[in-house]
């Protein structure tokens, strides 16, 4: 069996709305987040992890924020079409393992939901998908809730 590992890190800002998608989960805020997409930060921090592994570049790359079809783009099927990539070329995940960093939301409460939608998408078992959170205790840009990250890292085993 050949590995690979790939990483992957990002940030948006909070802007205004009701909600902000993370680890494909709708989840209620004061807040919204300011993006081309959806911007759920796990998800993209884990499509960089995928692509880091196969050394395909980056999300940006595959996904242009000048292409008006990522235009509010459910973050899910830039998984999946990764996740689809990754397959094509004769890998799997293995397991990967997401943290995001905010004060607010909770995430806590909505990580299991996050882990079966991660999961789901990318074809592998509930266990095998990580999602943490963390606060900045308060400091910086995060700390200061004008916005949030995320760092994933992602395992690929040949298929
Ligand atoms: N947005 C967040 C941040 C943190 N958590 C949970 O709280 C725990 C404590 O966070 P610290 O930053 O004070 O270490 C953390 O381990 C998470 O379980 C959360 O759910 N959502
Ligand atoms: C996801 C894409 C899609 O256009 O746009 P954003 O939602 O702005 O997110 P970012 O993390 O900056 O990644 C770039 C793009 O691929």
């Amino acid at each position: 069996m050949n590995i690979r590992i790939g990483q992957g890190y990002d940030v948006h800002a909070f802007g205004d709305g009701d909600h902000v998608m993370l680890g494909g989960v709708r989840v209620p805020h004061d807040r919204g987040l300011v993006a081309h997409s959806d911007g759920d930060v796990i998800l993209h921090a884990l499509c960089d992890a995928i692509l880091g592994a196969l050394a395909l570049g980056d999300i940006g790359v595959h996904f242009p924020p000048s292409d008006a079809r990522w235009k509010g783009a459910d973050s899910r099927v830039l998984l999946r079409h990764c996740a689809a990539l990754a397959a094509e070329r004769g890998w799997k995940v293995g397991n990967a393992d997401a943290t995001v960093v905010c004060e607010r939301p909770k995430v806590g409460p909505h990580a299991l939901a996050m882990r079966e939608a991660i999961a789901a998408d990318l074809g592998v078992a509930l266990d095998a998908i990580s999602v943490k959170a963390t606060t900045s205790e308060r400091l910086g840009f995060i700390g200061r809730e004008e916005g949030i990250a995320a760092q994933a890292v992602c395992l690929l085993v040949t298929a």
